[in-house]
This record gives C-alpha cells, structure tokens and sequence, in this order.
C-alpha cells in the first residue's frame, strides 16, 4: 500500500552542519495497518512523515503509494492522497475561519473554489451529523472561530478534516502532545474510532508509550535515521511498557523523560 525503498535524506549537505537524518530507510505498509512510530529526539520520525507527504524531497530512494510512485510529486498534489495532523493545530487548520468555513474548505479540496462559493450551505446538517458523533459538542460550533475552541475540539476538527476525503494514508504527528492528559485520552479515542470507521492506513508519531502500545496493529522504533524495531501483530499486542524501555535500551542511546511521563 505504502511502499517506501531505500530513501535517504541528508540536510545541510556539504557543510559543517551535514546531518544525515533518513539513511537507506525502506519500510512497506499494508492496507489498513495503523503504525505507531516511536523514537528518541532526532531520531527522523518528523522527516519521515515530510518526505512522505512531500514538505521537501528525498535525496535518494523511492516512495509509492496504493502501487503509484509519487516520490517527485509535489507536497499539494500528494495531499490529495493524505490526510495529515500536526502537533500544532495553526498548521492543520485556519485559527481565523470558521468551523463551516474550514470544513467547507476541507471540503472543497482539490478543486477550484472561492471560499463564498465552497461553503456549502445545504452540507450544514451533514457536518453537524458528523460532528455530533465526535462528541464534543462541535456541533454547535460551526460559526465559530477555530482560533476560539478547545486544544482538544482543535485537534479533533484537524482530524476530521484530514479524514474527510477518506484519504489513502493518514500521517499523524505527536498530534496529542500538545493537551492535557485527559484531552490527549478523548482526542486518541477519538482517533482511533475514526481511523476505524474510515479503514484510513495511518502512521502516528508518539512520545506517549502507553499510546504506541495500545493503539494499532504495528509499533516501529527508529534510531538515527533507521527502523530498529518493527513489531506488529499478535507480538505487539502482548507488548507491556517495560519491552519497549528495554527497546530503547538496546536500540536507542537514551530513553527520555517524557516517555516515560507518558505512561
Ligand atoms: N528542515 C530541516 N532542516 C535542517 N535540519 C532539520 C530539518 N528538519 C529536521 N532537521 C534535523 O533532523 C533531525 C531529525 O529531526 P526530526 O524532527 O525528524 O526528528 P524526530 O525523530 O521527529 O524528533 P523529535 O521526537 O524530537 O520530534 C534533527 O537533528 C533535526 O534538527
């Protein structure tokens, strides 16, 4: 489905400050697979997702998704195919527009539109329909300001709206990291609940391991720009918290904080 071979990427080549970041990384996904991606700090996790999205291109190695080789496509063009979630909600949604207008927006994707002219006003009922089974009472809010909702109700709208043209693959960045922990608990039910309903194949960057552990099929640890562990399956279903410190132990130079403040 995902199909990524050999890609290399190297910032700042040439110069004291070369960095390679991805080194001779290939990785396949299934259809369907819902990816948890653990790492140290700077381990390349972020760059993945950017490669894979298209933010900048790779050196070396090819990427093609549902058998389509989009390595030299362009970020927007890939956009068409994933759907994305930041950690910081200003990159997914527009703080300064509405919910109706960012949905209509989302809505309107890939093709050519005035704003006056994508909200879409007989949609209204569709999209309270779809909020109200967020559960947040988003539904409400559709004349709001994004800007002026929760953290949590933010993030859930950016998931909505990555989801909503059932998207081939959906990338998904510490998108709870930013919220309190009991927000972070609603947004990941949340997310999981809709990456079932849509069968949306989904990669999902986390420093939280209770989050890696419990949700998906597959967990992945890189290091310095490789895969060091891939578990999925029955293996990863009987992974406890303390398999993967010892992960990190054996792959990774240090286990941070914040990781283990996930738990
Ligand atoms: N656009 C960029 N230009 C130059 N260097 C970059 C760029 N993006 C990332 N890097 C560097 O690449 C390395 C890997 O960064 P990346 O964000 O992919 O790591 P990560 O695994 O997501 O880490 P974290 O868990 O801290 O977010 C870091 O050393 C980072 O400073």
């Amino acid at each position: 489905m995902l199909d990524i071979s050999n890609l290399s990427k190297t910032f700042s080549p040439h110069t004291p400050l070369e960095n390679k970041v991805i080194d001779n990384l290939s990785l396949q996904v299934a259809s369907k697979d819902f990816i948890t991606l653990l790492g140290s700090n700077g381990a390349g996790k972020s760059t993945l997702l950017n490669l894979i999205a298209g933010t900048y291109p790779a050196d070396e190695g090819t990427i093609s998704l549902d058998g389509k080789d989009i390595t030299s496509r362009k970020a927007y063009e890939r956009a068409m195919l994933i759907g994305r979630v930041h950690q910081d909600p200003r990159l997914s949604v527009s703080p300064n527009m509405t919910l109706l207008e960012n949905l209509s927006l989302a809505d309107a994707k890939g093709e050519s539109f005035s704003l006056k002219k994508a909200v879409n006003l007989k949609r209204i009922s569709y999209y309270k329909e779809q909020l109200a089974q967020l559960g947040l009472g988003l539904e409400d809010k559709l004349n709001t300001k994004i800007g002026l909702l929760s953290g949590g109700q933010r993030q859930a709208v950016a998931l909505y709206m990555a989801v909503m043209k059932k998207p081939k693959l959906l990338l998904l960045d510490e998108h709870t990291a930013a919220l309190d922990p009991r927000t972070s608990e609603l947004i990941m039910t949340v997310t999981d609940s809709l990456i079932r309903k849509e069968e949306i194949t989904t990669l999902m960057v986390t420093h939280n391991m209770k989050h890696a552990l419990e949700f998906g099929n597959r967990l992945i640890m890189m290091h310095e720009g490789h895969i060091v562990k891939d578990v999925s399956g029955e293996e990863k279903s009987h992974l406890t918290t303390e398999n993967v410190i010892q992960m990190f132990k054996d792959n990774a130079d240090s286990i941070e904080d914040r990781f283990v403040l996930g738990l």
